[in-house]
C-alpha cells in the first residue's frame, strides 16, 4: 500500500520513496563503480522477477497449515498416531524425501566463521551507539566483565570501587589463565615477571606448559606492556600497567585480561528492529553501511561525558617470531536480512504493490557491503571476499533454493562473482528442521551458518500444532523432547553436510542479560554440544562466554559426534509438546497468562511508541528478559492457543491484558518518552498488543510483525510529518 507520508519517485517501474532513493544514490553509491539507473534497474528486475514466486511460497504456507489443521480437527479426540502423522506430512509435502549424503561447497569463508569457535553477538541495526559497540566487541576485558556482573556471586555494585571485588575478579582470571595457559611450576596468580626469551614467554622464569600459547607482545621483550597468548584459536591478551591502579597492586602489573570475545556479529534487519517504512530502513541501512566503510561514529551523552564512539583498527604485536602480527580488531559482521514473508511500503512495483521487504534487503545489504568488498588496504570486514547474509524464518527447502536463486541475481546485477553472499540458514520453522539436510543441500555453495533459533522455533511450534491441544506452560515446552532431539538433530546434519571447517553451527539467544552468573554456569552447555558460535545479547556477555571456548575445544567435540552419527530423526522432532494432565490450578493458569502478557506488553508499548525492537522487560518474577519479535511470537502463541482451547475465557485474558497493561506502566514510570496504556486502554500500542493475542491464531505462521508494522504505521501517520 502506498504510505500516504511518503513522496515516490517513479524509477524504471519502481516507485522508490524519496527518501530511500537519496539515500542510495547520494550516500551508498558514492564510491562504487555502480550507476543509479544500474542499481534501480536491477531492484527492479528483481521485484517483479521474484514477487509471483515469494507470494506463491507463502501461499504454500497457508495451505500446508490449513492441512495440518484440519489433519488435528479430525484426530483431536483419539490417541496420537505418530506413525499416521508423518506419514500425512509427507503425503502433503511437508516432509520432503532425503537425498543422498553430500558435503557442502561453500568457499572463501573467513576463519571466525570457518574455523574459529567463539561467541556470536546480535545487534539491532537500528542503534548505532550499539551497533559500535558490537563490532568493537571483538576484544573485551575479562576484569571488566566480572567486575560489573553478577559473575563475581553478587549483583554489580554501584559507584566507589570495591577493593574487595576487585581483588577476586583478579584471582578468579588468574585461575582462568591457569586453566587454559598452566605455566609448569608456577601460577599465573603468583606472578611476578612476565619477559619474552628467545621468542618464549617465560613467567617467573619457567616455561607454560604448551609453549606454542605465546603468539605475541608488546613493548620490550625484557618487560612487555602487553603479551598475546592463544588458545583453541583465541586470543587473550595480558595487558601490563604499573600506573595502573590494579596493575599497581598486582606484581608483575597485570592490569587487565583482555579476551577476543565476539567473533563475529549479526547486524540485525530483522527481530530486534522495529522497521515499517522507508525511514526506518534507511536508518538501518545508513549502519550497515558505516560499517561497511569503517566510518561510522556516533556522538552521545553516557552520564557527565559526551562521548564520540569509532570503530577500532586492526591490532598490531610483535609475533613470537618477530615478525609483525596484526589481528582483527573488530568482530566479523553478518547481516540479518527479514525473512520472505513482510512486504515495505518503501517502494511500490509497477502494480502499486509493496515490494517484498526481502528482495529489498538483499539487494541493498549486499550493495553496501560492495565498499567493504571493494578495499584493498585498511580493516577489511571479510578479507575472503565474502558478504554473509543470515536469511531467517525460511520452511523448508523450496523457500531457502529461493534465497540462493534470488542472491545469484543480485551476484549477477552487481557485477560480484558467484557466492560471494554467503547465507547462513536459520533453523526456527519447523518445516525446515523436518527437512534440513535439504535445506542445506539447496544452498551448498552458500551455507555459512545453520543457527538453532530456538525462540521463533518454539513460537513456530505451537502456532503449527494450534489445533492440536492445548501447549504445556511456556517454561515446560522446553523441557520435552522436541527441543533436545531440535537441538542434537541440527548439530548431526550440519555435520553430515561437512559444515565443520567450512561453516558454523549455531546455537541460541541467551535471553537474560542480567544473569551472567547462571550463562557462565549453563552456556557451556552450547560448544560441548559441538556449537562453534552461541549467540549472545550483549558484549559483556560475548566475553564472559568467550571462556567457553577455551576450556572446551569444539573441533574436537565435533570429530567425536561425526564419528558417531544422527542421534535424533524426524519422528523425534514430530513429538508435539502439548500439555499431558491439563491439570493445572486457577493460580497457575493466571500466572501464565500474566506472565506472558507481561512480556508481550512490556515489548510491544515500546515497540509501537518508540520503535523499539529489542528491550529488556521484566518476566513476572520482575527478571529482564531479552525481548524481541520472536520471544513476542512465543507469549501471543501461547495465550492464543489457550484461548482457542479454552483454557482461558476471552474475558479472563481482557482483565489481565488490562491489569497487566498497569503493571507495565509502572515500570515504565521513570522514562519520559512513555506513554502510559492504562486507565484508558485504548492506545495503538495497547491495541497492538491485543491484536497479537486475540488475533493470533489468524497470524501467518503466528508471526507477530503483520501486526506490529500495520500498528507502528498507525501510529507514526498520525505524527507530525
Ligand atoms: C530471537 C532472536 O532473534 S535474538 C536476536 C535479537 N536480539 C538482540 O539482538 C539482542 C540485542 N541486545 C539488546 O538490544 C540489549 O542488550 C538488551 C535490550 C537485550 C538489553 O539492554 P540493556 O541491558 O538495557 O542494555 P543497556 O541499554 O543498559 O546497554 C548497556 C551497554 O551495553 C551495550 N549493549 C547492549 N547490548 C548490546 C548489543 N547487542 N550490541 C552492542 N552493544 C550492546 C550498550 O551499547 C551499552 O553500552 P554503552 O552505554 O557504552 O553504549
Ligand atoms: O532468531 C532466533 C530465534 O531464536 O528465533
Ligand atoms: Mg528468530
Amino acid at each position: 500500500m502506498q504510505n500516504p507520508n511518503a513522496d515516490y519517485a517513479v524509477l524504471n517501474d519502481l516507485k522508490i520513496d524519496k527518501g530511500l532513493q537519496r539515500f542510495v544514490e547520494d550516500e551508498v553509491l558514492k564510491g562504487l563503480d555502480v550507476s543509479p539507473d544500474q542499481i534501480w534497474a536491477a531492484l527492479s528486475e528483481i521485484v517483479h522477477k521474484f514477487s509471483d514466486k515469494n507470494r506463491a511460497l507463502l501461499q504454500t504456507r497457508q495451505d500446508i497449515q490449513a492441512k495440518i489443521d484440519d489433519w488435528h480437527l479430525a484426530n483431536r479426540d483419539q490417541p496420537h498416531d505418530r506413525v499416521a502423522y508423518k506419514t500425512f506430512l509427507e503425503e502433503i509435502g511437508y516432509i520432503v524425501p532425503e537425498g543422498g549424503d553430500f558435503s557442502i561447497e561453500t568457499a572463501n569463508v573467513d576463519p571466525e566463521i570457518a574455523t574459529v569457535a567463539g561467541p556470536q553477538l546480535v545487534v539491532p541495526s537500528t542503534n548505532a551507539r550499539f551497533v559500535l559497540n558490537a563490532a568493537n566487541a571483538r576484544w573485551g576485558s575479562l576484569y571488566d566483565c566480572l567486575y560489573g556482573t553478577d559473575a563475581m556471586g553478587a549483583p554489580a555494585p554501584g559507584g566507589k570501587f570495591d577493593d574487595g571485588r576487585g581483588a577476586r575478579v583478579v584471582a578468579r582470571a588468574a585461575v582462568f589463565l591457569d586453566e587454559v595457559f598452566p605455566v609448569e611450576s608456577t601460577s599465573h596468580a603468583k606472578a611476578a615477571s612476565y619477559r619474552i626469551v628467545d621468542g618464549a614467554l617465560e613467567i617467573d622464569g619457567a616455561a607454560l606448559k604448551d609453549p606454542t600459547s605465546f603468539v605475541g607482545y608488546l613493548g620490550e621483550a625484557e618487560n612487555p606492556r602487553s603479551v598475546l597468548l592463544r588458545n583453541n584459536g583465541l586470543h587473550v591478551e595480558l595487558v601490563f600497567d604499573n600506573t595502573h591502579p590494579i596493575g599497581a597492586a598486582s606484581p608483575s602489573g597485570l592490569a587487565d585480561v583482555v579476551l577476543e570475545s565476539a567473533m563475529s556479529a549479526i547486524i540485525d534487519l530483522e527481530d530486534s528492529v522495529a522497521c515499517v517504512d522507508a525511514e526506518d530502513k534507511v536508518l538501518a541501512y545508513r549502519n550497515w553501511l558505516g560499517l561497511m566503510r569503517g566510518d561510522l561514529q556516533e556522538t552521545f551523552d553516557k552520564g557527565e561525558k559526551r562521548i564520540t564512539r569509532r570503530l577500532n583498527g586492526d591490532r598490531g604485536f610483535v609475533g613470537a617470531d618477530g615478525a609483525a602480527l596484526d589481528l582483527k580488531g573488530r568482530s566479523l559482521l553478518l547481516v540479518r536480512n527479514v525473512g520472505h514473508l513482510m512486504t515495505n511500503p518503501a517502494i511500490l512495483d509497477r502494480n502499486g504493490n509493496e515490494a517484498f521487504e526481502g528482495l529489498m534487503d538483499a539487494v541493498i545489504s549486499v550493495l553496501i557491503a560492495m565498499h567493504d568488498l571493494n578495499k584493498t588496504q585498511g580493516p577489511r570486514n571479510s578479507v575472503s571476499g565474502s558478504v554473509y547474509v543470515v536469511k531467517p524464518k525460511m520452511h523448508g527447502p523450496a523457500e531457502v533454493a529461493f534465497a540462493d536463486e534470488i542472491f545469484g541475481d543480485v551476484e549477477r546485477a552487481l557485477g560480484l562473482p558467484e557466492y560471494t553472499v554467503k547465507l547462513g540458514i536459520m533453523d526456527e520453522e519447523r518445516r525446515t528442521s523436518v527437512n534440513l539436510k535439504e535445506c542445506i543441500r539447496a544452498a551448498k555453495h552458500r551455507v555459512c551458518f545453520i543457527n538453532t533459533g530456538f525462540l521463533d522455533r518454539t513460537g513456530d511450534e505451537i502456532h503449527t500444532s494450534m489445533e492440536a491441544g492445548p501447549f504445556s506452560r511456556k517454561d515446560f515446552i522446553k523441557r520435552k523432547g522436541w527441543i533436545t532431539a531440535y537441538e542434537n538433530q541440527n548439530v548431526d546434519i550440519g555435520l553430515e553436510c561437512g559444515l565443520s571447517g567450512k561453516a558454523q553451527i549455531g546455537k541460541g539467544m541467551w535471553a537474560i542479560p542480567d544473569k551472567m552468573a547462571a550463562m557462565l554456569e549453563q552456556k557451556i552447555e552450547h560448544p560441548r554440544a559441538g556449537a562453534n558460535c552461541a549467540w549472545v545479547p550483549s558484549p559483556t556477555a560475548a566475553t564472559l562466554h568467550a571462556t567457553h571456548y577455551h576450556k572446551v575445544n569444539v573441533a574436537a567435540v565435533q570429530a567425536d559426534l561425526a564419528r558417531n552419527g544422527r542421534r535424533a530423526y524426524v519422528e523425534s522432532l514430530l513429538d508435539i509438546p502439548l500439555a499431558a494432565y491439563r491439570k493445572w490450578t486457577p493460580e497457575q493458569i493466571r500466572r501464565e497468562v500474566e506472565n506472558n502478557a507481561q512480556g508481550i506488553l512490556g515489548y510491544v508499548v515500546r515497540w509501537i511508541d518508540q520503535g523499539v525492537g529489542c528491550s529488556k522487560v521484566p518476566d513476572i518474577n520482575n527478571v529482564g528478559l531479552m525481548e524481541d519479535r520472536a520471544t513476542c511470537r512465543i507469549s501471543a502463541q501461547h495465550i492464543a492457543n489457550w484461548l482457542h482451547h479454552g483454557v482461558v475465557s476471552r474475558q479472563m485474558v481482557a482483565e489481565i491484558m488490562q491489569q497487566m497493561a498497569a503493571v507495565v506502566d509502572r515500570q515504565n514510570a521513570d522514562d519520559p518518552l512513555y506513554r502510559p496504556m492504562a486507565p484508558e486502554f485504548d492506545s495503538i500500542a495497547y491495541k497492538a498488543a491485543c491484536d497479537l493475542v486475540f488475533e493470533g491464531r489468524a497470524q501467518p505462521s503466528g508471526y507477530t510483525e503483520p501486526v506490529l508494522h500495520a500498528r507502528r504505521l498507525e501510529l507514526k501517520a498520525g505524527q507530525p510529518g
